[in-house]
């Protein structure tokens, strides 16, 4: 195959014509063609992408990139906040915000380099087989966890609000109360057809709407900020003084910068809250007039608008619950309040609506591992989604806590996808001739790679550190 001789042939940049299978990219017997046209005025090679003529608008690839960018992660901010403190938390948001677009940016020229727009086909061109066959392997790890804890939510909301909607009461045993059939039914009536659609682009519209329902999520926090009283206030009746004494303890107190056990789980929590790195490519393929300004520019208008979305919830949801906030912030809000029961719907139809963007990749890294010359074909591309919702749904059925999924995947697969592999695809993709080891954008991407290991390293050990000593660091359930 074409492809494979120039992804194992190291910074060959003479084809001017690459021939692409493509099975991996879900599109239906489209020969992808890529052209590297020099740029005359800097001597630089430029890639102009002919290969898949993308159809969807700038729009819609920012929909679904923040709908990408946006899901579970959002509920544990405000934890995350209560033990960093307010400075400290917005410092890692900004920071952490800022090395994702840096990553996205990394991405986007290794592809130009490569001319191929797929995470696995940079680790093939970086490192061969084994270079695909990680990045496959960590996309789907990190996706299928992240479908886990969106599923999660459908299995712990959904009889809720259907207990508060209908009023029953909360021991009911109907079935229709049960977490576990509902995610089976909304897995094959609500995510499995938007699943099958042979295009992300198509998901523009359901992106848009799920993020319409994050933005009533965070409204609604808003407003309970204000008319939630915190429950660390007492008063009692002195005998001694004879009048009542007000006291507030300190757990209604918003703290601007604090250090606990637990603040170690704040990087993974929101590294995880910004990981969107799989998604980034299969977009730029489906993107209308495509070239790394346009994508780049796609990618720090959905960053800084779910940066902004972010910053707001964890700081309304810290400051309506202070240091009570749990690991999962809706698990604060009363149970009977019709407001909340429609801001829990919301949310769980906006990370029900996250789950096709999100298993994209994986069935592509599948297609591209197992069946890398094969064509589109519906029976492979509808038996895979099959296979990925029944293992995602069996996880979520037998897994218990969303604590787990979280805090494995924000310590391994998101610092992998953020940080180390695209630094690493930079260094061994772009050509010395063009880029030396010792240029400024080369040791950048050197740093980055180190941070990222010091991160994952980090992370790891605290998660471990954690299971020896049984102290629970995430979780208030
Ligand atoms: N897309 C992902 O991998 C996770 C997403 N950033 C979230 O917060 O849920």
């Amino acid at each position: 195959m074409e492809l494979q001789k120039m992804a194992n042939g190291h910074h060959d940049l003479s084809p001017d014509k690459i021939t692409l299978e493509n099975g991996f990219d879900g599109l239906e017997n489209i020969t992808e063609v890529d052209t590297f046209l020099p740029n005359k005025s800097n001597g630089k090679i430029e890639t102009k992408f002919t290969d898949f003529e993308g159809k969807t608008s700038f729009g819609m690839s920012i929909f679904n990139l923040s709908n990408a960018i946006m899901g579970s992660g959002i509920l544990g901010l405000a934890y995350a906040m209560a033990n960093t403190g307010i400075i400290l938390f917005i410092i890692l948001l900004i920071s952490i915000a800022l090395l994702s677009a840096y990553s996205i940016h990394l991405l986007l020229r290794s592809a130009g380099v490569v001319g191929i727009r797929a995470y696995e086909q940079l680790g093939n061109r970086a490192f061969g087989p084994p270079g695909k066959v990680v990045a496959a392997c960590i996309i789907t790890l990190h996706n299928i966890g992240a479908m886990s804890s969106y599923l999660f939510i459908v299995k712990t909301e959904l009889p809720n609000i259907i207990l508060g909607l209908m009023k029953l009461p909360d021991d009911s045993h109907e079935w229709f109360v049960n977490g576990k059939y509902l995610i089976i039914i909304v897995s094959i009536f609500i995510i499995f057809p938007l699943a099958l659609l042979k295009r992300l682009g198509y998901l523009g519209y359901t992106s848009g709407f799920s993020l319409t329902c994050m933005v009533f999520f965070l409204t609604s926090v808003i407003y309970k900020k204000f008319v939630t009283e915190c429950n660390g206030e007492y008063s009692y009746n002195s005998t001694l003084l004879n009048h009542t004494v007000h006291y507030t303890s300190d757990t209604c107190e918003a703290k601007l910068g604090t250090l606990n056990s637990k603040t170690a789980f704040t990087i993974p929590i929101i590294a995880f809250a910004f990981v969107c790195h799989p998604e980034v490519l299969p977009i730029y393929t489906e993107l209308k007039q495509p070239n790394k300004k346009r994508m780049q520019k796609v990618a720090n208008i959905s960053i800084t608008a779910m940066f902004v979305m972010y910053l707001l919830t964890a700081i309304f949801g810290y400051l309506t619950f202070y240091e009570n906030v749990e690991s999962e912030l809706l698990e604060m809000y009363d149970k009977a309040d019709t407001l909340m029961l429609c801001v829990r719907l919301a949310v769980l139809v906006a990370v029900t609506l996250t789950v096709p963007v999100v298993l994209f990749p994986i069935r592509r890294a599948v297609l591209q591992l197992l069946f890398p010359d094969k064509p589109f074909h519906w029976v492979l591309h509808i038996s895979i989604t099959v296979c990925l919702l029944f293992a995602v749904n069996l996880l979520v059925i037998f897994v218990e806590n969303i604590r787990d999924i979280f805090g494995f995947i924000g310590a391994t697969s998101a610092p992998s996808l953020i940080f180390i592999l695209p630094g690493v695809f930079y260094l061994r993709i772009v050509p010395e001739e063009q880029e030396p080891l010792k240029s400024r954008p080369k040791i950048q991407a050197i740093l980055f790679v180190a941070m990222g290991f010091i991160f994952m390293i980090m992370s790891i050990t605290f998660i471990i550190v954690e299971w020896v000593t049984g102290q629970k660091g995430m979780s208030g359930h």
